[in-house]
């Protein structure tokens, strides 16, 4: 996994403190690595426009035009004059360069944004607005210095945002990049070495974003085995039995021995999943709340009482009897709705789902700081997961799991590993990660997936 921070400005500063570096090296490390991604990835000559705002973002555009000039073909756009002293420095060593000022915006290969980085502090003003839709109406190769125009500190869009194909980040990881609203935006993200190694330039932190490698997948390692090896999810049914049959078809995809589906009625189920009226005696994990719809709350009760690992997940989140539970047995999986409703149940917040949607870090910070045992699984674009102070998030999603179901199969995979013997935040980990994976690797549209086709990807991992 790769360290995430809430802010770089701290870093920068500790590493002129403690390394003895200035600004003036990262800022010329910061050129350099977009010079080196262009040089590799472009033919010589192709044509560049150089947005450049008043700041050191557009000081590192200033920066990058001397580095580029003569191999490309090369203009700059000064949508504000160099303001910033690095700025000013950086435009007084082009200056005896010839490199063009454009007077106006022009379809290049390729677009570099270096209008607005970190220092964004305020709404967009109505040039800027024009200007960043001009520049997202062309059709270039569109690159962000840092962070892409528009989006500010803590990861919103007031208005509008420059429309990346990459984002060449300075340093280190910022949380900015990873809120969902700003998921269309930032294309690739690449992270650029200021002077010195990235791991010395990072210091402590408690957000992670996961990488493939971090999956760790139930393979056996044993022979010697039976099935009670593997664990025993039980899935409880509700009365929209669709979405607990879905939960036990990916438990029993992801490992786990024994798959019971606890119903009150019998139902037609794939001879491998067991059926039964209550709780096995040799249970290991639980999942509830999928399609649960109506349901006695005293059954509820008696199953949120034992001492089992839990999933908890959909309806559930509507019953205030959860509350009594929110412990270190559980796992909850709410998608933004659900998980508004939980806020709004614990007293922690009463908010609207876009008010999440723009601020999902810091609910789901107040939400872990309140109730530090449980694991969250919050859902969205970037899913993130967290116990207590730390923050995993998993950025592989797509559109393609965007469907009734998918959340679902992502319960069943839970609480298979949980079955299995997994602790909540590598459960959740692993079957994020393999939830995404899955989707990612079908071969078809990105309109059609089906839980039983990401199942069957999942049996491919
Ligand atoms: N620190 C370092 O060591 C390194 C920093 N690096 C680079 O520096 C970047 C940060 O630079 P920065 O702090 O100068 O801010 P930046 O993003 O250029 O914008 C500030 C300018 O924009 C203006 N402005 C703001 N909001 C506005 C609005 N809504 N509408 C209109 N104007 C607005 C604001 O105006 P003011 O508030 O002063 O009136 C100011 O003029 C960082 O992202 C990275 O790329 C790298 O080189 C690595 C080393
Ligand atoms: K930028």
């Amino acid at each position: 996994m790769q360290k995430i921070f809430d802010e770089v400005n701290s870093l920068d500063k500790r590493s002129y403190e403690k390394f003895f570096l200035t600004e003036d090296i990262l800022m010329e490390h910061a050129a350099f690595s977009i010079y080196t991604y262009i040089e590799n990835n472009f033919k010589k000559n192709s044509t560049i426009l150089i947005i450049c705002g008043s700041g050191n973002n557009g000081a590192d555009g200033l920066a990058l035009a001397r580095l580029l000039y003569k191999k490309f073909d090369i203009k700059i756009y000064l949508a504000n004059e160099p303001k910033s002293s690095m700025a000013k420095i950086q435009y007084e060593r082009i200056k005896s360069l010839d490199i063009t000022i454009s007077e106006k915006l022009f379809e290049a290969d390729i677009l570099i944004d270096c209008l607005f980085g970190t220092g964004l502090n305020r709404s967009l003003d109505e040039n800027s607005k024009t200007l960043i839709s001009k520049l997202n109406s062309f059709n270039s190769f569109k690159i962000a210095c840092d962070i892409p125009s528009g989006i500010n500190n803590v990861g919103q869009i007031e208005n509008i945002a420059f429309k990346a194909d990459v984002t060449i980040t300075m340093g280190a990881l910022k949380l900015s990049l990873f809120s969902d609203v700003v998921k269309d935006f930032i294309g690739d993200i690449q992270v650029s070495n200021l002077g010195i190694q990235r791991e010395i330039y990072e210091t402590q932190t408690n957000k992670f974003l996961l990488e493939l490698s971090d999956i760790n997948l139930p393979f056996r390692d044993k022979d010697n085995s039976h099935k009670g090896t593997f664990g025993h999810t039980n899935i409880i049914i509700g009365t929209k039995t669709g979405a607990g049959i879905i939960s036990c078809d990916s438990a029993f995809a992801f490992g786990c021995g024994l798959v019971t589906a606890i119903s009150k009625e019998d139902l037609d189920l794939p001879y491998h999943i067991m059926q039964d009226r209550k709780i096995s005696k040799n249970c290991t994990s639980i999942a509830i709340g999928m399609g649960l719809g109506e349901y006695e709350k005293n059954e509820i009760e008696k199953i949120l009482e034992t001492d089992i690992l839990k999933v908890i997940d959909a309806d559930l989140f509507y019953e205030k009897l959860l509350l009594k539970y929110l412990d270190d047995k559980v796992v909850l999986t709410p998608h933004p709705k659900e998980f508004i409703s939980l806020l709004k149940l614990t007293n922690t917040d009463e908010i609207s789902i876009e008010e999440l949607q723009n601020n999902r870090f810091l609910y789901v910070e107040k939400f872990c700081k309140k109730y530090p045992k449980v694991v969250l699984l919050l859902k969205g674009a970037n899913v993130i997961i967290a116990q207590n102070e730390e923050i995993f998030i998993n950025n592989f999603g797509r559109a393609v799991l965007s469907k009734g179901g998918s959340g679902d199969v992502l319960s069943g995979l839970i609480a298979s590993l949980l079955a299995q013997g997994y602790d909540r935040l590598e459960a959740c980990i692993t079957a994020s990660l393999a939830h995404t994976t899955a989707s990612n690797n079908y071969p078809k549209n990105n309109y059609s997936l089906s839980p039983q086709e990401l199942i069957e990807e999942i049996k491919k991992l």
